[in-house]
């Protein structure tokens, strides 16, 4: 979880494939309205992700062996919706800041629907999921082999979500 540009696809792909895991893509699932919303620099409502959380919510629940998934996951009321429909699930937090946050998505800009004019919107919906159950924070500075390697060790321990 996180804001556009923080490396949920990159990490969630490779912690994929590291743990032998199905790979659910949240940005497959937004309605071909949010979407154009997105390209067209109009921040996604609480509305407009209900239907979307809803999805991934099932999607997780299809796959009762474990699954990775990549979901923005702003706000707790979302990771709390989530939870309730998958109990036991953990966020990881790819922590950015905004500087660097905006010249990802910037540079990606010509291949990805997402506005680069949507970052600020990002970092203001962002509720810090630090300090609550089943977080692991992750500088998303860091590279891919070694923020899949953490994930990976934290997935590996017993702990309570
Ligand atoms: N650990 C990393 N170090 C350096 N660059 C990275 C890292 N992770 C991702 N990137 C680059 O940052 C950009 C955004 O990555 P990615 O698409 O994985 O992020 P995201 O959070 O899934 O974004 P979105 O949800 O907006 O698609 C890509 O160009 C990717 O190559
Ligand atoms: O909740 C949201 O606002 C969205 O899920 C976004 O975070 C993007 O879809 C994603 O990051 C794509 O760049």
């Amino acid at each position: 979880m996180g804001v556009a540009g923080c490396g949920k696809s990159s990490l969630g792909a490779a912690l994929a494939q590291a743990e032998g895991l199905p790979l659910i893509e949240g940005d497959d699932h937004h309605s071909p309205a949010s979407r154009e919303k997105m390209r067209q620099g109009i921040a996604l409502t609480d509305a407009d992700r209900e239907g979307w959380l809803a999805t991934l919510g099932q999607l997780l629940q299809a796959q009762p062996q474990g699954a990775v998934l990549t979901c923005s996951a702003l706000k707790k009321a979302y990771r709390d919706r989530l939870r309730s429909a998958c109990p036991g699930l953990r966020f990881a937090f790819l922590e950015i800041d905004r500087a660097h946050a905006g010249l990802r998505v910037a540079a990606r800009a010509g291949t990805h629907f997402f506005s680069s004019a949507l970052v600020d919107s990002q970092f203001a919906t962002l509720e810090s999921p630090v300090g609550e159950a089943g977080v692991l924070r992750l500088d998303a500075l860091l590279d891919l082999p070694t923020l899949q390697q953490l994930a990976s060790s934290w997935l590996a321990t017993k702990e309570a979500a």
